[in-house]
């Protein structure tokens, strides 16, 4: 193996196999224990894409939400699905069947449009121009923002879906979908998420489903492995310490080196990480 191809899974804390029940055993748990420990907070929050992670982690949420209810007796605990599309959202259909399959206490839905669009609208009145592709960071930070406005209106934690499989490109937007209280897909690759979805019963559709960002207006849809230029199972087949064609892993490192400043908190004169 890579030397640092064993730093980055040590880092990452990814498994080369796993079981997926006892990885959605595990998930639960860890969402239960920080809301008993943390006995203010009473609800969960995350945004529903119609993707593979975000139906992955909702379904989780709302499991470990079930199981508080029971537990307790406190009926206050409650997952919240939250809708954001920028206008109208062409896989809509997927959302609102990942929140079936999910079976969500409660759904939110805010339109991230123009509160997307106003911003765009002051910074460029600086004389300066946002592209698609910087426009695109803000529609996923907009998000975050209704999703921490929902959490401190239901004394709630944000719930982020990143993921090993994701982590190690930097493949999130820092302080959009990066932004988040509590990641309890955080050591999983792609496949095993996927392996966890089908354990769970989830239609299928719903985890053979291409991914996307889908944060572009001039490429709408756009799949995470084009914009990369790698395939998630050479990501996946990295993490789990197998041999990738030795092109590949240098793309995969690279991204890695590039986004290191994202897994971290920001940077002070204390820190040497980035030397
Ligand atoms: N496919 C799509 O539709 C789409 C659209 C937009 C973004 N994305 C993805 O979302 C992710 C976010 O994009 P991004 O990474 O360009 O934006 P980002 O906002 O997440 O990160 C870039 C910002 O990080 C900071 N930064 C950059 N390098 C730094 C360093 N070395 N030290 C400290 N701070 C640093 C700067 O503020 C910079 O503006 C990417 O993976 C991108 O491909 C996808
Ligand atoms: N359209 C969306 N509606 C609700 N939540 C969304 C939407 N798009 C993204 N999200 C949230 O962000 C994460 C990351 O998405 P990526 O596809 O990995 O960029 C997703 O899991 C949702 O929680
Ligand atoms: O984060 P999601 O749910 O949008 O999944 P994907 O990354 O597969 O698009
Ligand atoms: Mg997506």
């Amino acid at each position: 193996m890579r030397t640092l191809q064993a730093q980055i899974i040590e880092e990452l804390k990814v498994r080369p196999t796993i079981d997926p029940k006892e990885e959605i055993r595990r998930s639960l748990d860890f969402l239960k224990a920080y809301l008993v420990k943390h006995p203010f907070l009473k609800t969960l929050v995350l945004g529903i894409s119609g993707g593979q992670d975000s139906t992955l982690c909702g379904k989780l949420c709302q499991m470990a939400i079930e199981e508080l209810r029971a537990e307790t007796g406190d009926q206050s605990y409650r997952f919240i699905a939250v809708r954001l599309p920028y206008g109208t959202q062409a896989d809509e259909q997927d959302a609102l069947a990942a929140i079936d399959f999910m079976q969500a206490d409660q759904t939110m839905r805010v339109n991230i449009k123009e509160a997307s669009d106003a911003m765009v609208q002051a910074v460029e009145a600086n004389g300066i121009t946002i592209s698609d592709f910087n426009k695109g960071n803000i529609k996923a930070r907009q998000r975050m923002i209704a999703q921490y406005a929902i959490a401190g209106a239901t004394s709630g934690a944000v719930v982020g879906t990143d993921h090993a499989a994701e982590a190690i490109t930097g493949f999130y937007t820092k302080y959009g979908d990066g932004g988040a209280d509590i990641m309890p897909l955080w050591r999983l690759d792609k496949r095993q998420g996927r392996a966890m979805l089908e354990a769970l019963g989830a239609p299928a559709h719903l985890y053979q489903k291409t991914p996307t960002a889908d944060l572009e207006e001039d490429r709408p849809a756009l799949p995470d492995e084009v914009a990369l230029g790698v395939t998630y199972t050479d990501i996946d087949d990295y993490l789990e310490g197998k041999e990738v064609a030795a092109e590949t892993a240098q793309k995969i490192e690279n991204w890695f080196e590039k986004t290191k400043h994202k897994r971290h908190l920001p940077i002070t004169v204390y820190d040497d990480f980035w030397k």
